[in-house]
């Protein structure tokens, strides 16, 4: 253990009012897991290790006289303390006062606002969030951290001290070794983790899979006294071989589900997982998880996102996102290549054919995961699409290659079983497909209601053809590259020239053209009174219930599409709508028979109501409201 010489410069500040708020939750919500502190600290100071090697790539003079990397756990029964130390990086006085100090993850206020105060929900979301070293405070009412940054003098160590209340210390002291010390002065109802025995059990359970050795004070029997005595050395308590490079009928689910947890700082265990060497070519190994549960910055674009990358088991980077498409980015894990140098950088990743064969080797492997779960196991597929469905659909435009694949997995809500839950396969759709149809029918709107209730569903509903529901924001992006799944291509209910002719019966067509005779002189009216408001008027079939509907032409943005790019600020196109009237409405017969002096009220009425079912906002909504009151009056 360190000898400390008496702090100097110390210096007492507050901690981030996020800090005092996670601090405050995490001894409160915690506290049936308190065991987890002892592998956050571990698997912090196994990453300090990684980081040390890795810096030492170049300057090797970094390792000092201490190459052998390890993590060391001991105890002291007398002092009540757990000291955890490692020989790994270290800390400058600058990196302690923001790493204990702060939370730098961009969208942690927007993270806290969401805590309610209900323990088990709160516990919940800060395992989502991830509780590293803080954890601490769960068994611990005093801190101390002592470290030495590697390649500082040993003059520039520092002491941080806090009781996890509001404030902490910190000092310059002299510390000969390098590396972190974080000794936790146990509250005390926690004497039972003083145990050799208890504290192994723990590390076994929590940290076997770290690769670096984690070591204990070695014990023995002691005849004479009948007790365990130390020796004076040390042991490793776990097997200390990378867990990835292991051979899969040597690691159990629980240190497969542990191993997620250290490297995705997740609280909850995966939901899948896929491990494979590769060979050929290209040398690689990959473990690759899919979480159960979206971590709280999934949609932050600037969040941190992507799988460890280690070259020959020397670990090089977090996050390495060019190791896996964006639309894969729910993926956590470690890939090690063979073949990649050993200084690689961010910019060569960028270039690297080598990477190019990885990141497409492992789009396939996350594919056939979810393949396999999709087939297998539905209920965790079901879980694994209302959690990252939305980003899976990302992938129909960004990843061409693997389009068919990736269409196979989308699951939609649809009129077939009329719920929002999103369990329809596009192949399930085809096979529900009826006869003489080839295309496949969905509708977008803003929410489920709005797609449910679309006046442009009536004729499908009537005839029994099922049409596909859409509401997330990315679907309309999906479908702009997703034009067609298996042979069959995807038409919206919304566009015109909808081609229900093959669907349609003889009656049906003859029914068409009649109307279209009879009510010329109406249509006609129609487009005189809305003449640069509307693309053409034009009687249609499509609808039952409904007077009249908007659609747009088969190669113009939908109208959905529009809004959803004005709500984002961008320009879109003025696209002037088709209106669709419906010969069998009262309405219509009702306006056919309008006076000329109100003809224009009741025309634009029906264009106004058309706009507001389809979900658009009306240009001149107070027109519209006393249009309707005259005529409402004028009965
Ligand atoms: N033993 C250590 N040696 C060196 N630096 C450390 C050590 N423990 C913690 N740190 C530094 O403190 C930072 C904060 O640690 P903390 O455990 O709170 O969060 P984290 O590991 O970054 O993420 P998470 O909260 O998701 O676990 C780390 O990122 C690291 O920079």
């Amino acid at each position: 253990m360190t000898e400390a010489t008496e702090p100097q410069t110390s210096e007492t500040m507050g901690f981030q009012a996020e800090v005092k708020q996670l601090l405050h939750l995490m001894i409160h919500s915690l506290y049936s897991n308190k065991e987890i502190f002892l592998r956050e600290l571990v698997s912090n100071a196994s990453d300090a290790c990684d980081k040390l090697r890795f810096e030492a790539l170049d300057k090797p003079e970094l390792f000092e006289s201490d190459p052998n990397l390890r993590v060391r756990v001991d105890f002291a029964k007398e002092a009540k303390t757990i000291t955890v130390s490692d020989n790994g990086i270290g800390m400058s006085r600058e990196d302690a006062v923001s790493n204990l100090g702060t939370i730098a993850r961009s969208g942690t206020r927007e993270f806290f606002s969401q805590l309610t105060g209900d323990k088990q929900k709160d516990a919940q979301l800060i395992g989502q969030f991830g509780v590293g070293f803080y954890s601490s405070f769960i068994v611990a009412d005093k801190v101390t951290v002592r470290s030495r940054r590697a390649g500082l003098p040993s003059s520039e160590a520092i002491e941080w001290v806090s009781d996890g209340q509001g404030e902490f210390s910190i000092a310059n002291i002299d510390k000969a070794d390098r590396g972190t010390e974080i000794v936790l002065h146990l509250r005390a109802d926690e004497e039972e983790l003083l145990s050799n025995w208890k504290l192994r059990e723990i590390l076994r359970r929590y940290s076997d899979h770290i690769s670096l050795p984690v070591e204990m004070p070695k014990e023995e029997w002691d005849e004479e006294k009948s007790e365990m005595k130390r020796t004076g050395d040390w042991e490793a308590v776990n097997q200390a071989s990378a867990l990835w490079t292991r051979s899969k009928s040597d690691i159990t689910e629980e240190q497969y589900k542990e191993f997620y947890k250290h490297v995705s700082h997740d609280f909850e265990d995966p939901l899948a997982w896929t491990h494979n060497r590769v060979e050929g070519r290209s040398e690689y190994t990959q473990l690759l998880f899919v979480p159960k549960r979206a971590p709280f910055d999934l949609w932050d674009r600037d969040a941190k996102r992507g799988v460890k990358l280690y070259v020959k088991r020397v670990f090089i980077m977090d996050d390495a996102e060019q190791l896996l498409p964006s639309y894969l980015r729910f993926v956590r894990g470690v890939i090690d290549s063979a073949d990649l140098p050993l200084n690689v950088s961010r910019e060569i990743l960028q270039e690297s054919r080598d990477v190019r064969t990885i990141r497409e080797g492992s789009a396939k492997r996350i594919l056939s995961l979810l393949e396999d779960l999709a087939e297998n196991r539905k209920e965790d597929y079901a879980t694994f699409w209302a959690t990252f469905g939305q980003v899976l659909k990302e992938g129909t435009g960004e990843d061409m290659a693997n389009q068919e694949r990736i269409a196979k997995l989308l699951r939609f809500a649809s009129t077939h079983n009329d719920s929002d839950v999103q369990d329809v396969s596009l192949t399930d759709y085809i096979g529900r497909m009826k006869e003489g149809q080839d295309k496949i029918y969905y509708v977008t709107a803003e929410s489920y209601n709005a797609a449910k209730s679309s006046p442009h569903l009536e004729i499908f509903r009537k005839k029994g053809i099922e049409v596909l529901l859409l509401w997330d924001r990315v679907d309309e992006w999906m479908l702009s590259h997703l034009r067609e799944f298996d042979g069959k291509s995807l038409a919206s209910v919304a566009k015109g020239g909808l081609d229900l002719e093959a669907l349609a019966d003889e009656e049906e067509k003859k029914k068409q053209s009649e109307v279209a005779d009879t009510f010329k002189p109406l249509v006609e009216r129609l487009t005189k009174s809305l003449d640069d408001k509307v693309k053409e008027v034009r009687v249609t079939l499509r609808l039952v219930d409904s007077p009249a509907c908007v659609v747009v032409d088969e190669n113009e943005m939908s109208p959905h599409l529009q809004r959803l790019l004005q709500s984002a600020g961008q320009q879109a196109p003025v696209v002037k709508p088709i209106l669709e009237i419906n010969p069998d409405h009262s309405l219509i017969k009702r306006i056919e028979q309008a006076t000329d002096d109100q003809f224009d009220d009741w025309a634009f009425l029906l264009l106004d109501q058309a706009l507001l079912a389809d979900g658009s906002q009306l240009s001149d909504p107070v027109g519209f409201v006393k249009r309707m009151n005259e005529l409402l009056l004028k009965g």
